[in-house]
């Protein structure tokens, strides 16, 4: 398979003529290859959704969102194929890929729905015969950037309340994921999307996606990503004074105390520890347990890790997929050898998996330490893999305060039958999403999805939040009184 570029409607490749291989992260086999863009082709596709959003910006938001409607019902009768090669393309278990296609279904209803609504405000004018309003409005072409493990979700949150809005989009999406990309640009060409409104351009983050940022054209850009990665855009757009969103990573914790169902914590520990292999941004990858019940959980936490099974997603029975490439797999790896470094005791894993069966691929063992100390690396830097740390404390009040020690602020958890530690843990946890008794992954679409701190910088994607980021603000005020009335003056 062959991944071109979508610029106004059309499937080109890279004036660079450049190609790479998209690799299968299960088996290490290249199962196509895509475009290497330039800063030429960037370029083109600005143009493109310059020129389309003057004229998509005038039609009707009802009439907007009935394009979003026929996504939704093309990624409905397509939901499986797109799963497969969702599968092939980043290694998730299929039913992780189902979910991630239903998420963006989801998405494009939700989002349909808002072109009915896309609510300003009327509030009184504070003079008579004065009408006051306030509306949403498009802002133009926006950039997206986002990465690979999310590859279809993410960008449905994103391009999908842009388009609904009034905007043009060009998207850069992850190198390592451009099948998913094609799958949904297909969908928006078949949906009678006009030219132009939706463009993507792949290609590597340091030329296409700089290209995008900087480009004077682009108006807003929505980032997903590292953080290393969002804080130079961060910078950049900081000059340029362009409106940012950004996404970046998470040093996720469930807080286990001495009341809660054990069995329960144990299955969503699971889950979020071990599902997408780690590779989550709400990934569990701290586990603050109260002392009394540490030993149970651990013992409980290693049954349940023996009876995963790792391989290739698209196999029955696999619970644990491979991780995105060999690079992936070497930084996971150095994390577990800091984690020995620095003293934690290593429980289950702490390996690169070998053997007939793991060929090629790139796996690691589900891993996981305790006796580790909130200070340590590993229970302070994001290692976005199947690794994950237990913290031991005393109370309720020590868990909340190392679980709001780290830089990052996106997801935690608490398990507690006590309604009182759970209302105090929903005040006191400093993240941007907060569960009780589940885990700290599974988030829906018609919350605002996104975190504090070190995660992002107070914009959200998911639910009507998301609007917030592709639509300005305009206050109107209509005088019908016949004179000049002057505001905060007296007369
Ligand atoms: N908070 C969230 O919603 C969320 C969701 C999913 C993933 N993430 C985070 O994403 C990270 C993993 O994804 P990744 O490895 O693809 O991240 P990454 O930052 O390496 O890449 C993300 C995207 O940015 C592009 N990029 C790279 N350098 C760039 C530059 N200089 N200018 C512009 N664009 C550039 C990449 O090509 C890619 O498309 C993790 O940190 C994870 O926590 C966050």
């Amino acid at each position: 398979m062959k991944v071109l570029n979508y610029i106004d409607g059309r499937w080109m490749p890279s004036i660079s003529e450049q190609f790479v291989p998209i690799i299968n992260p299960a088996n290490g086999e290249s199962i196509g290859e895509v475009t290497v863009s330039n800063v030429q082709d960037v370029e083109q596709a600005v143009l493109a959704a310059k020129r389309a959003q003057k004229t998509w910006a005038f039609v009707p938001a009802p009439k907007r969102a009935e394009v979003l409607y026929k996504v939704g019902m093309l990624l409905q009768e397509r939901k499986e194929q797109i799963a497969r090669l969702l599968t092939m393309e980043m290694g998730k278990v299929i039913e992780e890929a189902r979910g991630e296609v239903q998420e963006g279904i989801d998405m494009a209803f939700y989002m349909a729905g808002e072109g009915r609504r896309l609510f300003g405000d009327t509030t009184p004018s504070e003079l008579p015969n004065k009408f006051a309003m306030s509306v949403r409005a498009p802002i133009g072409v926006v950039g997206l950037i986002t990465p690979w493990n999310f590859p279809i979700a993410i960008a449905t949150w994103k391009s999908f309340p842009a388009i609904v809005a009034g905007n043009a989009v060009v998207w850069k999406p992850a190198l390592e994921t451009p099948m998913m990309a094609q799958q949904l640009a297909q969908i928006f060409e078949q949906a009678g999307l006009p030219n132009g409104v939706f463009n993507v351009v792949h290609g590597r983050g340091s030329i296409v996606g700089e290209a995008v940022v900087k480009h004077p054209n682009v108006k807003v850009i929505s980032f997903t990503g590292s953080n290393e990665v969002g804080k130079r855009i961060a910078e950049t757009c900081g000059r340029q004074l362009k409106k940012v969103s950004l996404e970046m990573g998470g040093k996720n914790a469930i807080i286990v105390m001495d009341d809660a169902d054990i069995s329960l914590a144990v299955e969503a520990i699971i889950w979020s520890a071990f599902g997408t292999s780690g590779q989550r941004c709400t990934a569990c990858s701290r586990i603050i347990v109260h002392e009394r019940v540490k030993q149970q959980l651990e013992e409980r936490l290693l049954a349940a890790m023996n009876t995963l099974t790792v391989g290739n997603g698209l196999e029955e029975g696999v619970k644990v997929g491979p991780v995105i490439n060999q690079e992936a797999l070497q930084k996971i790896h150095h994390y577990v050898q800091i984690g020995k470094n620095e003293g934690a005791t290593l429980l289950a894993g702490g390996y690169i998996m070998q053997g007939d069966q793991y060929k090629g691929g790139f796996y690691y063992a589900p891993t996981l330490f305790t006796n580790v100390t909130p200070t340590m690396t590993i229970a302070r830097e994001e290692i976005f893999g199947p690794v994950a740390s237990i913290i031991c404390v005393r109370s309720l009040e020590e868990a909340i305060e190392i679980n709001n020690s780290v830089d990052y602020g996106l997801s935690s958890a608490i398990f507690t039958r006590d309604i009182h530690r759970a209302f105090t843990a929903m005040r006191d946890f400093d993240t941007g999403i907060v569960y009780v008794n589940a885990g700290t992954t599974g988030a829906e679409i018609h919350l605002p999805f996104g975190g504090t701190k070190g995660t992002g910088n107070g914009h959200r994607d998911s639910g009507v939040a998301a609007l917030d980021v592709f639509t300005e603000w305009k206050s109107i005020y209509v005088d019908y009184s016949g004179k000049l009335q002057r505001a905060q003056i007296d007369v």
